[in-house]
């Protein structure tokens, strides 16, 4: 599997009109996790045409699904959220922890909204139930990177997503 810099692109570039149509009139604050959505989070930002304020949150989660220690937020944002549109920008759902419980600590913050936007959902977004409001993609469970998206630190700067080969770690060349 490959997702390429142009598939990408035209994706994000639907959901900035739908976000754009979406938020009218609304005081959207948009929120990128840190540190895989960032390249998603600008470029979506990008592509809506609307005044939003932008933000940014880094979460550590210890641990997936099941066997999931408390998420322990590592960056806060800066915004006062009392009133106002949250739109938290992922770029991988997988068992849901990590966006489940951003969620909850940000709805103790008495926005008037608060949903999310994911690039990438996998099949097992079921540990933890969460319903974004937008999807980009859903792909299979192999693990991924590029495109902000990590493979041990490293290949956040392609333009493409790729499939990890494990346990080689070779990134995948072509599309299949
Ligand atoms: O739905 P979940 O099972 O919680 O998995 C999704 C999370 O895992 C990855 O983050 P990671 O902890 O690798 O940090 P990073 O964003 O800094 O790469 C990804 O960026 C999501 O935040
Ligand atoms: N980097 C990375 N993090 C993940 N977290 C859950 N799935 C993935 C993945 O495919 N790649």
């Amino acid at each position: 599997m490959i997702l390429t810099s142009q598939q990408i692109a035209n994706r994000v570039r639907r959901l900035g009109t739908e976000i754009t149509r979406d938020y009218q009139g609304r005081d959207l604050v948009i929120i990128g996790v840190l540190k895989g959505a960032a390249t998603f989070t600008v470029d979506l930002a990008r592509a809506i045409d609307l005044p939003v304020v932008m933000d940014w949150a880094a979460v550590s989660t210890y641990g997936r699904g099941s066997t999931a220690g408390t998420p322990r937020l590592l960056k806060d944002i800066g915004e006062e959220l009392t009133g106002r549109d949250v739109l938290i920008v992922e770029d991988i759902l997988d068992t849901g922890t990590t966006l489940s419980w951003l969620m909850a600590r940000l709805r103790e913050r008495a926005p008037a909204s608060v949903n999310c936007c994911v690039l990438l959902r996998k099949p097992h977004a079921v540990a933890k139930p969460v319903e974004p409001r937008y999807v980009g993609f859903d792909i299979t469970e192999h693990w991924v990177a590029g495109y902000g998206i990590d493979y041990a630190e490293r290949h956040r700067n392609l333009g493409d997503i790729h499939e990890v080969r494990l346990p080689s770690a070779a990134l995948s060349a072509s599309s299949s």
